[in-house]
């Protein structure tokens, strides 16, 4: 039976530091404050929301959620993000994605401030996150996935990570915060030849490839420690969701393994506001 990685107790003592931080910027007379931004209603969207709504309010920081209808024009949406960047009370910014088709979303993500980019949706903070820019958010996923790695004290330096998928917002990122703690990293994707050889040679395997319960027990071996990043609709239970790990046939083998839900996903809105304090305390000149 491997060990569970439970996310709550991460997110918790992200949240109990936080409070301290949050307390201080009040003291000077500064609330910290989120911008959400949604087009439209979709349901993983409000799913989310919900969560930082909550974990804004457990830290005593403030939010705002700015709601657009789903046929919103290009022009009307660029004034209104424009705006919200130019508030002086908001201090980190997160539009979720994807916008509806019609919009031209890497133009309207242009227009976020890199400072206040608090889910790396700008080219500007992919850069920084590139480059180990100490100033740069990188995607709150990838980051909730290094928060999981600190607490349980998993070592990573000279370990081999694989990371299984490679999208903007999860596989590279955490490609790169893999590297920066001096993993030896490969990144998989949909052309990767012999995936589950690769995989099984990984002491932590990072899972996000959007799949539910592809990774299974050929991908693995003992010793190891998964990740798994997904959130899918779970084929055998209606109503359920999944991650891209087959939970129950990968846990007898290897050594610890987080759960779905109540991994990743429930560190993922800790790190938000995390992103969102330090992003003030920066624009404060306290950081
Ligand atoms: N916990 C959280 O907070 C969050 C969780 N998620 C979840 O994480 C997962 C990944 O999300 P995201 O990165 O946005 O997904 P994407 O669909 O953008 O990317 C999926 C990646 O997996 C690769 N892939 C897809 N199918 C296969 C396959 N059969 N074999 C090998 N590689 C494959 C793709 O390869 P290629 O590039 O070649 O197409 C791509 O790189 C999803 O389940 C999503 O719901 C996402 C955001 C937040
Ligand atoms: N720019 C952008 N960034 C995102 O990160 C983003 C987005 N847009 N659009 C929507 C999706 C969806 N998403 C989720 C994150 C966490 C949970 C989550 O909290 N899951 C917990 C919840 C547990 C529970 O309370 O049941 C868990 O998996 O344990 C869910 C969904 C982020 N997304």
């Amino acid at each position: 039976m491997a060990e569970r990685l439970t996310g709550k107790p991460v997110a918790d003592a992200i949240k109990e530091e936080l409070k301290g931080r949050v307390a201080d910027l009040k003291a000077k007379g500064i609330v910290p404050k989120l911008g959400i931004v949604r087009v439209g209603a979709r349901s993983d969207d409000l799913y989310y929301e919900g969560g930082a709504k909550k974990t804004c309010e457990s830290i005593g920081m403030e939010y705002e959620v700015f709601e657009y209808p789903q046929d919103i024009d290009q022009e009307s949406f660029e004034k209104a993000i424009t705006e919200i960047g130019a508030r002086k009370d908001i201090h980190g910014i997160l539009m979720f994605s994807p916008l509806p088709k019609h919009l031209n979303e890497r133009k309207i993500r242009s227009l976020i401030p890199v400072e206040k980019d608090v889910d790396s949706l700008t080219l500007g903070s992919a850069g920084k996150v590139f480059a180990d820019d100490p100033t740069g958010f990188p995607p709150c996923t990838p980051t909730a996935v290094m928060e999981i790695l600190k607490y349980y004290n998993i070592p990573l330096e000279g370990k081999r990570a694989v990371v299984l998928g490679r999208s903007l917002v999860v596989g590279k990122p955490a490609a790169i915060l893999l590297l920066r703690e001096n993993a030896t990293v490969t990144i998989c994707h949909s052309r990767t030849k012999n995936l589950p050889e690769v995989c099984r040679e990984a002491d932590i395997l990072v899972a996000a490839v959007g799949r539910a319960k592809m990774v299974k027990e050929d991908y693995v071996k003992p010793g190891m420690v998964v990740i798994d990043v997904g959130i899918n609709e779970d084929p055998d239970n209606p109503g359920k969701y999944c991650g891209d790990v087959d939970f129950e046939k990968v846990e007898p083998i290897v050594d610890k393994i987080t759960p779905v839900p109540g991994g990743v996903g429930s560190v993922t809105t800790a790190v938000l506001c995390k992103h969102t304090v330090k992003a003030c305390e920066i624009l404060n000149g306290l950081a």
